[in-house]
């Protein structure tokens, strides 16, 4: 293993190195979560017409002004319907919300502050309370919102529920977004079995590669496959062929540190795979591999294989996750040279803070440890005392 790197500069490393795997065209009636790659624009003025907010009725506001309090009524508008015209300033027309304001009006009387009488044919709406209208209330006025071709999303956001709202507003029927990669995780090991088999002292249930997915489905990487590769260069080799191939992304776990069946760094290098990150000055995680196939654009992490190693690494590396900022709630002391991600359990005070109360593991194989956690905290490598009430970056599962 090379010299450690810092944390910062494993994380530009990546940042520099790591494929660029292009754009695709998603169908808006596939919503899901990605980022994206295009301007949109807007398709026309928002709203496109003077836009009715409230039920009731649509009048000439000069008629009200002078202190006029009855209309006649000339007939009921819905939403959907196209624009109509108040030609009688001494009456009005029942408006619904969201229909297009008819010309000859402008003002709104909600339905709460009008009295409706008949005398046959003939129905009159008379406002009963006064609320000192200006012109234009409950209308939305056109263009308002935004006008033609303004930008409403650039590219990079992430579509979450109000970014796919607009895309749908403005007739995005198909949208460019980054595409995803399609990621591979392979566990490795000789003491690795199924979780199904009844393991014997030796051996251990193959966990990483289900707690490392469900981390990348839920920060939005759906397209997960698991496999399991025994700790054979020949086998690995093949193994590492094969799926380069067939992936963007292939995350390794477990024989890349200095153990005499830790045979991927060299696997991977006599592969062809570039490689830019092997021990970051961290715990846990030290033994960090990563590097690129650039013939096939693959990028290729090696984990290490600890349970909470290869958590932390995720997050911290290939999530690429910005985080938020917690307070510890008590002291913690590590004294090595080295960044620590210690697990914590936040909860949010009633003054707004993240307050991260520590859950240290006994060793990073003390995968149980994590269950009351829901992230880790990054203490820098410099320090060795952490003050309660200091604040944190938090990285959440
Ligand atoms: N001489 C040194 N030894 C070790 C060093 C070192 O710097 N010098 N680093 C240690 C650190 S730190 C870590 S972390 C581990 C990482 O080792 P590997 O990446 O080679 O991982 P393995 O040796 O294959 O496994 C380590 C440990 O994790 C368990 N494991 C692996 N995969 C899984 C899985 N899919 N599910 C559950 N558990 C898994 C495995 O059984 C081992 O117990 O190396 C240290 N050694
Ligand atoms: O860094 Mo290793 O990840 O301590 O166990
Ligand atoms: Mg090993």
């Amino acid at each position: 293993m090379p010299a450690l790197i810092s944390v910062e500069t494993a994380v530009e490393r990546i940042k520099t190195h790591l494929p660029d795997w292009g754009e695709e065209s998603v169908d808006l009636e596939q919503v899901r979560s990605g980022i994206l790659a295009e301007p949109i624009t807007a398709d026309r003025a928002y709203p496109a017409a003077h836009r009715i907010m409230m039920d009731g009725i649509a009048l000439a506001w000069e008629s009200y002004n002078h202190d006029q309090r009855a209309f006649k009524i000339l007939g009921t508008i819905a939403a959907g319907e196209p624009k109509r015209t108040l030609t009688d300033p001494l009456a009005c027309y029942e408006i619904m919300t969201g229909a297009v304001l008819p010309d000859g009006c402008d003002v709104v009387i909600p339905y709460e502050d009008i009295q409706i009488s008949s005398e046959g044919e003939l129905r009159i709406a008379e406002i009963v309370h006064d609320q000192a209208w200006q012109r234009m209330a409950n209308i939305h006025p056109q263009g308002s919102d935004f006008n033609l071709s303004e930008v409403l999303l650039r590219p990079g956001v992430v579509l979450n529920g109000p970014a796919w709202g607009i895309l749908a507003s403005v007739g995005k029927a198909q949208v460019i977004i980054k595409r995803l990669p399609r990621i591979q995780i392979t566990a490795t090991g000789q003491e690795l079995i199924p979780v199904h088999q009844p393991p014997q002292p030796h051996q251990v249930r193959i966990s990483n590669p289900y707690a490392l997915k469900a981390s990348l489905i839920s920060h939005g990487f759906p397209d997960v496959d698991l496999d399991y590769v025994a700790d054979d260069p020949e086998l690995m080799t093949a193994h590492f062929q094969q799926q380069t191939v067939n992936y963007d992304l292939l995350i390794y776990c477990g024989g890349v540190s200095k153990g005499k069946f830790d045979y991927l760094p060299t696997v991977w290098s006599q592969a062809g795979v570039k490689n830019y990150i092997h021990g970051v000055a961290q715990r846990p995680g030290k033994p960090l591999w990563f590097g690129v196939d650039h013939m096939h654009q693959t990028a290729v992490f090696g984990l290490p294989g600890n349970p909470v190693s290869s958590l932390v690494c995720l997050h911290r590396y290939i999530l690429q996750q910005r985080p938020m900022f917690a307070q510890l709630t008590t002291d913690f002391e590590f004294t090595k040279p080295l960044t620590y991600f210690l697990p914590v359990q936040s909860h949010v005070s009633s003054d707004a803070r993240i307050l991260a109360t520590p859950h240290p593991m006994k060793n990073s194989g003390d995968f149980m440890a994590l269950a009351p956690t829901d992230g880790f905290v990054e203490l820098p490598a410099d320090r060795a005392i952490f003050k309660a009430g200091e604040s944190f970056p938090f990285f959440p599962w």
